[in-house]
């Protein structure tokens, strides 16, 4: 059991944590035929790539600013719900813009809900900008300069997600330049859908602090001496993992021998119905599949918040509630 355990957050795309009820809602809202994404109850897709358009094809229906309150509410009253102190969303105000709603409401929508739930349950919540890498390098670097010039406090990193097999991370490093320069934190999807090099490419052309996944490192021994000689962070997702079929079960998850090999490890939840998991199913795999114990489980929320892209007054105050 893991539910006595004080939980943190670190890689959640907010549409990927869309519930499937409240999305079958704001379908039947909007007129939207989503049968085709969503059957009884479960999200519909097959492989990476038909992830990716199924996760985009349910994003269409939160339309609104209040919409985006009400998800981003709802997602964190859930976090909170099962002991987590800390959430990073990963958001796309560019989805925003293409579904005609904007980037400044959609932001403002996201903000709006973190503030409705952390006035009930105190759950402090930080938002990380993804650009999508199938969008093509303006798109990501569009991202990178909203990030900046929002001018919103809590926007404190920037991402890469989408198709991590369309070019080089190389193409994309302008854009991580521009969020550097302005002092947010760099995180990145690497190692899922590719293999160790997509990683060592990662560190190469980003210098991140942290890697979305990264877990394909563990193909490249002298890869994985490497991001534990940096401190670089792995925001691990092993349900996402065996769900997207990148391990075939937990028991061949590389989440322990790096872990063992000295790599800051962390524990997340992805996009969680699509996968079907939790944050607070993944906290359930480490202490049963992974077998770590309490303290183990803990360490590595301990890293999460070491790693956070937070102020360092709320990071010593997160740091005192675990
Ligand atoms: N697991 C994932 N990998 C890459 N891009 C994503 N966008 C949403 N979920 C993703
Ligand atoms: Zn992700």
């Amino acid at each position: 059991m893991t539910s006595h355990l004080k939980k943190v957050e670190l890689h959640c795309h907010l549409e990927g944590a869309a519930p499937p009820a409240l999305t079958a809602a704001q379908a039947r809202k909007y007129g939207v035929d989503i049968s085709a994404e969503l059957r009884d109850g479960a999200y519909v897709w097959h492989d990476f790539a038909s992830f990716l358009v199924c996760y985009d094809k349910i994003s269409e229906v939160y339309r609104t600013e209040e919409d985006y309150a009400l998800l981003t509410e709802t997602y964190l009253d859930e976090l909170a719900g099962i002991n987590t102190i800390y959430s990073e969303l990963i958001v796309s105000p560019d989805h925003g813009k293409r579904i005609g709603l904007g980037a400044d409401a959609y932001m403002s929508g996201i903000c709006e809900g973190i503030r409705r739930a952390r006035e009930k349950s105190g759950i402090e919540a930080r938002l990380i900008v993804t650009g999508e890498r199938h969008f093509g390098p303006e798109s990501v670097i569009g991202a990178a300069e909203y990030a900046v010039k929002a001018g919103n406090p809590l926007i404190t990193g920037f991402n890469l997600a989408g198709e991590e097999r369309m070019g080089r991370v190389a193409d994309y490093a302008r854009a991580f330049d521009i969020a550097r320069d302005a002092g947010l934190g760099l995180t990145i999807h690497a190692g899922e859908v590719c293999g160790a090099f997509s990683v060592t490419d990662a560190l190469d052309a980003v210098r991140p602090s942290r890697i979305g996944h990264g877990v394909r490192a563990v193909e490249d021994i002298d890869l994985v001496k490497r991001l534990a000689d940096l401190g670089t962070v792995l925001e691990v997702c092993p349900g996402s993992n065996i769900a997207l079929g990148v391990f075939p079960d937990f028991a061949s998850h590389p989440l322990r021998r790096l872990k063992e090999a000295g790599v800051r490890v962390t524990i997340s939840s992805d996009d969680p119905p699509f996968f079907h998991t939790s944050l607070e199913r993944e906290y359930e795999l480490a202490a049963g599949a992974f077998g770590f114990s309490d303290a183990e489980i803990n360490g590595m929320t301990q890293t999460a918040i070491e790693a956070a892209f937070v102020d360092e007054e709320t990071r010593k105050a997160l740091l005192a509630r675990i």
